[in-house]
This record gives structure tokens, sequence and C-alpha cells, in this order.
């Protein structure tokens, strides 16, 4: 019974030349980069330290649009058991997966290449579950130790973004309780990833395709293997792992919050060639109701309702296979 999705099949149907096979990828290599790193435990020492800290990463937010964090107080062992519990669910056959109900999760949770493209750079050669915090309670009660480490995981991890988004805000000058009232814990959501070996070159055929993200931050928590690359000053660089630390990188709604202090920074992952690899995203998003707004001025953005965002990016989606973003709503 196959565990993987029709990828070969699904890009054959996007592309009617003769796929590239990988020969040697060095050639398609790209620059590799060591984020900026945060140590959290700096927040709780002194005045003086807390404010360094917070200036580092609002600079790194500001240049990069990614840094990484450390003692940031999710466990290595929660860290490590989600990634063991997500080789077994997607190691599940592929029936399974796409049945109704899988996990008793609502229908489209588990999704695999893209529906939408309509050329080959749109698609990625990955799968992922898809669950809103709203529904882990849900989650069905044979597979409890997936259902109490994703638990575990989301818990920290909105305690984390919290943290975070209110650290971004106040550099901004911003004091304000909008996170609080706006982000429940349950408005946000995760997606695990799965990146099987992919046999073609990764200039022609990505893990997953090049996009920003849209929620008011990301916490990325990823294996050793590699691939995650970003793009800065127009140059793709490739993400060094390091095992220790959390990847943030802000999303589209802290670039609006913050007129375009904050950088939503476009991203890819290359698929690797003969391993796989596992990462996790947690997506700190708000409300549908909550309004986002700029916080800056002149203002460079019209305010709009999540809801409306989100309904925008779906209608480009379905229109070109592309996501316009955050200028749909410049003045
Ligand atoms: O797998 C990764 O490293 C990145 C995943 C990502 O960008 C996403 O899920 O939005
Ligand atoms: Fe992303």
């Amino acid at each position: 019974m196959s565990i993987d999705p029709p990828f070969q099949e699904a890009c054959n149907a996007l592309f009617k030349g003769s796929l590239v096979r990988a020969k040697d990828e060095k050639l398609v290599r790209v620059e590799e980069c060591e984020l900026p790193l945060i140590d959290m435990n700096c927040l709780t020492l002194g005045h003086k330290d807390r404010e360094k800290c917070m200036k580092q990463m609002a600079q790194a937010a500001s240049e990069w649009g990614f840094f990484q964090v450390v003692n940031h107080g999710i466990s290595q062992g929660v860290l490590q058991s989600l990634i063991c519990e997500q080789i077994k669910v997607f190691h599940e056959p592929l029936s399974k997966k796409t049945k109704e109900n899988f996990l008793n999760l609502p229908s489209n949770s588990y999704r695999w290449g893209n529906p939408d493209a309509t050329c080959l750079r749109q698609f990625s050669w990955s799968e992922a579950l898809h669950i809103s915090l709203a529904d882990i309670s849900r989650m069905d009660g044979y597979k409890t130790t997936l259902r109490s480490t994703i638990e575990a995981f989301a818990g920290t991890a909105a305690t984390l973004s919290q943290n975070l988004a209110e650290i971004l805000a106040q550099n901004l000058g911003v004091k304000s309780n909008y996170f609080r009232q706006y982000c429940a814990p349950y408005t946000s959501y995760l997606r695990m990833n799965r990146y099987p070996p992919c046999p073609f070159s990764s200039d022609q055929v990505y893990g997953l395709m090049p996009h920003t993200d849209s929620d008011f931050l990301t916490i990325l928590y990823q294996d050793q293997i590699g691939g995650l690359q970003l793009k800065k000053h127009g140059r793709w660089l490739a993400v060094i792992p390091n095992p220790q630390s959390l990847i943030i990188n802000i999303g589209d709604l802290f670039q609006v919050f913050s007129n375009n202090v904050y950088k939503s920074m476009e991203h890819r992952v290359l698929a690797p060639q003969r391993v796989e690899r596992f990462s996790v995203a947690f997506f700190y998003c708000p409300s549908y109701d909550a309004v986002i707004q700029s916080y800056g001025k002149p203002t460079m953005y019209r305010k709009f309702s999540f809801r409306e965002y989100k309904q925008q990016i779906q209608k480009d989606v379905q229109a070109t296979g592309d996501k316009v973003g955050v200028s749909r709503f410049l003045l």
C-alpha cells in the first residue's frame, strides 16, 4: 500500500515536456546563511539586556523577516515527539489519509501538491496536515499520542507567539492589547509538512512553492535535512538548520501592522533528493473579524478584516494559481 500521493503524475500533467532528473544538485545550490540568533533568556535578565534583545529581534524582523530563537520555552522532548508522531501519521497509507474524516478532522485537512497550480512552478512536492487549534480536542481518540503531542506543542507555541508579537509591537511603540484581544489560542493553526524524496531537479520542482505566510508570525520547527530558503535583497539564501532553535518569520499581517517596518519575506523549500524531510509550522492568526491596520505615518495600507484578506487570497489563487497578498490593500 503506497503512502505517497501521485506526485509524478500530477507534475507530468502540468509539464508536457520531459522533466529533468536531478544529477548534480550542487549546480543549483545557493549561498547558505545562519539566521540571526536570539537568546530568549536575555528577556528575563535586567532592563538593559531585555532592551538589547528586543532591539535585536526588531532589527532581524525588518532586515530579514526571519530569525531563530533559543531558550524559547518549548521542550526538546515535545519537539522530538512531534516529529516522531508526524512520521507515523504521514506513513499511513494514502487511501487512509485521503479518507473523509481522517483523524476526525474537517475535510481538506490533509492536502498534497497544489490543486490550483496552473504550471509546474506553482506545484509543491509535499503533503501537509492543516489543523486548526480549535479542532485539536476533537481529533481521533485512538491517536492519543498524536493529539497530546500536538496539544503540548500548540499550547506553548501560542504563548511564545503572543510573547514575540507583543515584543515586536512594543518595539514599534505600539502598546496595545491587540494580540490578547484578537488572537485567541484557537484562532491559530498548525501545518505539519512532509517532503518525500523528489527525483527531479530542484530548479524544476519545488518541495514547497515560493510564498509568504498569511499570518502575524510563524514558528517553524524543522528536522536537520535542510531545504528552507528565503529571499533577501532579491537573492535566495539557504537556511542552515539548528537543532536547538525554532525559526520565527514575520507574516503578511505584521508587515501591514508595522507599516512595512517588519518584512514578510518570500520563502520556499527545495525538495530533498534521497531522504524525506519533516517540518511543523505554527501560524499565529487573529479571528476572522479582527481588523488589521497599520501603525505608523503615513499609513501605507487601508484597514481590512482578516476574513477579507483570506477571501482575497483565495480569489487570486483560484484565478491565477498565485497569491497577490498585501499589495492588494496598499493605499
Ligand atoms: O518546511 C519548511 O521549512 C517551511 C514551511 C513553510 O514555509 C510553511 O509551511 O508555510
Ligand atoms: Fe511558509
